[in-house]
């Protein structure tokens, strides 16, 4: 609850106001039943004037109950969507922040279901909560004395039925607790099999997946479905227990008063009363029990909330906001680099240097470290020794702002943000103007296909980009990469999906715009890279071998059988 304090501080006057309210609400709620009383009196003793009188205030009572009421849900509810939504904010803002390792150490999912059901069962809590705090233990309270004021001989008939209440209760908090856990746990699991699905929808189809991918979301859904239903088992047990003892309260207390009220009319009207408090003592139990359930519930999302806000980034920047791009020469210097929870490292002792402009190319096989390696060079990890430079200067030492204005990374399967073209360039260049995007997009061999668009540059980009083809996304992917004009662009198998007539032609826009700008192209293809300036050549996460396609060829046999056996193929294909 700790972590909630600040937000309720942001909303103090309407926190106050929720508290008096409900002041109000209890006051009209229990002085009800005593005027009943006086009015039922009057009645049975015909005193026409009194039942007039106290009637009208009885009115008012009820009117003032109804207002204290309404102004509390108001102002609770108030209080409640604004902690959520700055809750959310903060989550949100908190995550920008973090680290590449720490998102993938929560894992997409897992942050999405604490930002959207962990806030919700917040926003709940807190409702209910400025709805119920303050009113529960004053309504038990009032109703007790008033009951006991009412009927004092039986006091008892009271207590026993809180005992059961409570005691019922109690058990069942226990049990439910373990299961709230759970819930959220599983909803994660449901979120990650639909996500997953629907990313990649066309696999799915392709491989006649659907069944399996029916029995998988099944089994992740039966689970959520189980741990629910025992929630359910649990309150369903409880309202009965809870309704059974009260009436039974009632019960005893009639039968103990009924033998006396042809004696002593004025305890029909007593009773009357006193059923009216047990009512609101019930009242009070069951929304504390309720209370305590949710409270149980939203301990568990606030644990969660706290867990992502208290997260120190595992990577930090040196505070200054200095913009300015740094030179373009790259140095690695003895890295090695081993991924978070792996136990062997993925780069070893990797030195290399690459001059301001030039080009430098990376091969190797697949999981040789390729991608690992150009991620260290946009600090999306740090190594655990050696030193990444770029423009002479220690990445951990570069402010962000200056890092993100020397390095553009693209990827091969880039994302490209929902909103319109201009608007994925803009978010690099927010200066951009119509000549900047034609600039790029002719680097990048898109304003072809980008003019041809009714909207041009203002061309809508849908969720995940999927009215665009996915060598159109690589374009416009590589577009966003050279709009900034970097003095690092890294290509991380970023043409892959362009035929080699249009990869060929980013190549030469790239050597006649980016002149000065230091490339760093991962491929697949040696045609993609065969006329770097240097070319490093991966092998199990060391570098095999260093040099010019051609020094390559004489000297390094990793390079040569990749060479050969593309060579072969391109032949076969001929
Ligand atoms: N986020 C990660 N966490 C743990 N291990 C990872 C992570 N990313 C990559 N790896 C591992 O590191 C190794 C190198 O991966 P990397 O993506 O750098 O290879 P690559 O040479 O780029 O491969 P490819 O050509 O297939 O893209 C692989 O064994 C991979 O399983």
């Amino acid at each position: 609850m700790k972590v909630l304090m600040p937000y309720f501080k942001r909303y103090h006057v309407d926190v106050t106001i929720a508290m008096l309210s409900v002041i109000v609400l209890v006051f009209a709620t229990l002085w009800q039943p005593r005027l009943l009383q006086v009015v039922m009196t009057a009645i049975i003793k015909d005193d026409q004037q009194t039942v007039f009188r106290e009637g009208i205030l009885l009115l008012g009572l009820a009117v003032l109950g109804i207002i204290g009421g309404v102004v509390n849900t108001i102002y609770s509810a108030r209080v409640a969507l604004g902690v959520a939504t700055d809750l959310r904010s903060d989550l949100y803002a908190k995550i920008q922040f973090f680290a590449y390792a720490d998102v993938e150490k929560f894992s997409a999912s897992n942050l999405v279901v604490r930002m959207t059901n962990d806030v919700n069962q917040v926003q709940q809590i807190v409702m209910a909560g400025f709805q119920q705090i303050t009113r529960i233990p004053l309504l038990f309270l009032g109703a007790f004395i008033l009951a006991i004021v009412t009927m004092p001989e039986q006091w008892w008939v009271i207590i026993v039925m809180m005992a059961i209440i409570l005691l019922a209760t109690w058990i069942a908090v226990q049990h439910m607790t373990k299961y709230f856990a759970e819930t959220q746990q599983d909803i994660e699991n449901v979120n990650t099999v639909t996500r997953e699905n629907l990313m990649g929808i066309r696999v799915v189809k392709s491989f006649v997946q659907e069944p399996n991918e029916i029995k998988k979301f099944s089994h992740a859904s039966d689970q959520l479905t189980a741990v629910t239903a025992k929630i359910g088992y649990w309150f369903s047990i409880l309202m009965p227990i809870f309704f059974l003892t009260a009436n039974l309260a009632v019960g005893m207390a009639v039968y103990l008063v009924g033998q006396n009220i042809t004696t002593h009319p004025s305890y029909l009207a007593a009773i009357t009363s006193f059923i009216s408090y047990l009512m609101q003592i019930l009242y009070a139990v069951i929304n504390g029990g309720f209370l305590m359930t949710f409270a149980s519930r939203a301990v568990i999302s606030i644990g969660r909330i706290s867990e992502v806000l208290e997260t120190q980034p595992s990577m930090t920047y040196v505070a200054s906001e200095t913009e300015s791009p740094l030179a373009g020469d790259i140095s690695f210097d003895h890295v090695t680099f081993t991924y978070p929870g792996d136990d062997q490292p993925t780069l070893k002792d990797v030195s290399f240097n690459v001059a301001a402009g030039a080009m430098l190319g990376i091969v190797g096989a697949t999981g040789s470290g390729k991608t690992t390696l150009a991620q260290l060079i946009a600090r999306l990890y740090d190594p655990d020794s050696g030193q990444v430079k770029i423009g002479g200067v220690d990445v951990r030492q570069i402010p962000e702002k200056a890092l993100r204005a020397t390095v553009a990374y693209v990827l091969q399967r880039s994302t490209l943000f929902s909103g319109t073209i201009s608007g994925n360039l803009k978010q690099v260049r927010p200066d951009a103007q119509a000549s900047h995007m034609r600039w790029a997009a002719n680097v990048a061999q898109a304003s072809e296909f980008i003019e041809r668009l009714p909207q041009t540059y203002d061309a809508p980009v849908e969720e995940r980009s999927q009215n665009f083809s996915g060598g159109q996304k690589q374009r416009l992917a590589i577009t966003r990469g050279v709009i900034a004009d970097p003095e690092i662009l890294i290509l991380d198998d970023a043409t892959s999906a362009l035929d080699a007539r249009s990869e060929k032609l980013v190549q030469e826009a790239m050597d006649r715009d980016l002149t000065s700008t230091t490339t760093v192209v991962i491929a697949e293809k040696i045609a993609s890279i065969i006329r770097a300036d240097q070319i490093l050549v991966l092998d199990g996460g060391r570098i095999s071998g260093s040099g010019t396609h051609q020094q390559l060829l004489q000297t390094n046999d990793i390079y040569q059988a990749i060479y050969q056996t593309q060579k072969a193929r391109e032949e076969g294909v001929k």
